[in-house]
């Protein structure tokens, strides 16, 4: 199977990063996505994920959780050869994360309780409907809803309770790995601003790895540990905010260096990181390629 011994399950590498990237290709047709792309990402996390439209990221995360078939490359979900034949144990593995796509991605006509309730039917189909219902319930308390929400259908609710709503069911079944597909976009600050701090507690108490796309600067200083920047089909950098800063990689100057990610930052009054930041016109140090797969 060609599976490199130290991410199998079990060991103390997989325990360390429960998501490995290693050499993935995608291409749709001539339309090349992702060339030789790696990417770790470590237990307990918050690792945001940033670059361009169209840089790949959401083809990342599905390739990650199995949507998308990448062309070439490795990868492994917590000791899970994802690129090996399926087996029964897939069913085992897909329980053991939740997504949030983009906008929710929740079914218009059941109510949120009902969508909750969708995974744990599909892989806990013996609990009773009073427990199925009972833990639905409390999943949608555990996102920040009012317990009522459970019993309104998505259109009824604003766009920040669907995302809520959607969370809730990415926490139906106590996932270890939480993907969250630009969870902010589309909300107001002081919504983007609370769905923010809900995630990093979630991550505290569940003790989950995120992997997080983003385009919210906001949302990169205020709850992500690291950041993956995606750039010319791979991973170019990873880091903290203040190591990417220290790269001089075009993008990757311009997008935090840049006007809306002064902002963010100042917005975020870390006296440290302020430090870090180099002048607008100065390129620092550090070879941005040397950082890739950290
Ligand atoms: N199923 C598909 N068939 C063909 N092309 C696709 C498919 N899915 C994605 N693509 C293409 O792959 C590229 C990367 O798409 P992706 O959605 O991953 O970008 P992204 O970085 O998430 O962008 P954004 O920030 O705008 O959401 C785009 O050019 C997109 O058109």
């Amino acid at each position: 199977m060609n599976e490199p011994e130290e991410y199998v399950r079990d060991t103390p590498a997989y325990e360390d990063y429960p998501i490995v990237v290693e050499g993935l290709r995608n291409a749709f047709g001539s339309h090349v996505i992702h060339d030789n792309l790696s990417l770790k990402v470590k237990r307990g996390e918050v690792i945001g994920v940033v670059g361009g439209s169209g840089t790949g990221k959401s083809v990342l995360m599905r390739s990650i959780i199995g949507l998308q078939e990448p062309t070439a490359g490795q990868i492994h979900v917590l000791g899970r050869d994802m690129m090996a034949d399926h087996d029964e144990d897939d069913i085992d593995i897909r329980s053991r994360w939740g997504v949030l796509f983009q906008g929710g991605a929740l079914f218009s006509t059941l109510t949120v309780g009902e969508n909750v309730e969708v995974p744990l039917k599909q892989f806990y189909p013996e609990l009773s409907d009073e427990l199925r219902s009972e833990i639905a319930r409390f999943k949608v308390r555990l996102s920040g809803l009012p317990e009522k929400a459970a019993f309104n259908y998505p259109s009824e609710l604003s766009g920040g309770m669907r995302k809520r709503a959607g969370l809730a069911r990415a926490l139906a079944l106590d996932p270890e790995l939480l993907f969250l597909d630009e969870p902010t976009a589309g909300l107001d600050p002081i919504g983007a601003a609370a769905f923010d701090s809900l995630t990093r507690e979630l991550k505290e108490t569940l003790g989950l790895t995120v992997f997080l796309i983003t385009h919210d600067l906001d949302t990169l200083y205020a709850i992500c540990d690291r950041v993956a920047v995606l750039a010319d089909k791979q991973v170019i950098a990873v880091g903290t905010i203040p190591e990417l800063l220290a790269l001089d990689h075009p993008w990757i100057q311009e997008y935090f260096n840049g006007p809306r990610g002064r902002a963010a930052l100042a917005a975020k009054g870390d006296s440290e990181l302020e430090d870090a930041m180099p002048e607008s016109d100065e390129s620092a140090g550090m070879d941005s390629a040397g950082m890739t797969g950290a």
